[in-house]
């Protein structure tokens, strides 16, 4: 029952927090979310496994594993030079199709959604105590958007501005199939996970505890 009225299937309606930075709930399906927490436990695997990276000799609380790229503060290679040597695994083609189909969505502009080709792709995992100070992402070449998906546990996601950590910022709660995307003016914007709201994930969306964040971006390296 909570999974055939469940939330996703509500029509809550997208939100441009600021220009360039829209937020549409429920974009993902449960199937496709329980499908993409799947790819998660593949992805964390290997062959460079999910680990915390470290940022100025200290790890962070959330763990990550890429696609494509291979992210550490503030650099990114195809070797994955600070856990195991390997290199990452190829960033998939569905991957772009879905990053097309969500950027054509936040926008409103299909067009918008073609000339989009991601090819990296930062997946999160957090659990209860896990958070992300406030930051910019800024190791990219590229200002193309980022497309962040989320699943698993609410979390409560602050989105700044583009100046500094502070205020003015905007507190919103990223739900399990949740879209967000930032970018044009908005995406050099600081922003960060405050904390999670465990017990939160919907039933079927394929985790249990925690949350799954993927964001994709463009890192404009050859
Ligand atoms: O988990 C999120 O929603 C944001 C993740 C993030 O900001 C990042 O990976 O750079
Ligand atoms: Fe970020």
């Amino acid at each position: 029952m909570s999974a055939l009225f469940g939330d996703n299937l509500l029509h809550r309606p997208r939100r441009e927090l600021a220009p360039g930075a829209v937020w549409v709930p429920g974009w993902l399906t449960l199937e496709q979310q329980r499908w993409l927490a799947d790819r998660f436990r593949e992805w964390a695997a290997g062959p460079v496994p999910i680990r915390s990276a470290k940022v100025r000799g200290h790890e962070m609380s959330v763990k990550t594993v890429c696609l494509g790229w291979h992210w550490r503060p503030y650099e990114y290679t195809r070797e994955a030079v600070d856990v195991n040597g390997n290199r990452v695994l190829d960033f998939p083609d569905w991957m772009v199709r879905l990053g097309r189909k969500a950027l054509a969505e936040a926008t409103g502009d299909p067009q918008a959604g073609e000339a989009y080709t991601p090819d990296t792709a930062l997946v999160n995992y957090y659990d209860d105590q896990a958070r992300m100070g406030m930051h910019q992402d800024k190791d990219e070449r590229s200002l193309a958007p980022v497309v962040s998906l989320s699943i698993g546990d609410t979390c409560r996601f602050r989105f700044g501005n583009t100046e500094n950590r502070n205020k003015p910022y905007q507190d919103i709660d990223l739900a399990s199939g949740d879209l967000f995307v930032f970018g044009g003016p908005s995406r050099l914007a600081y922003h960060g996970v405050m904390k999670l709201l465990p017990g939160t994930a919907p039933e079927g969306c394929g985790l249990d505890r925690g949350r799954i964040n993927i964001t994709m971006r463009v890192t404009g390296l050859p």
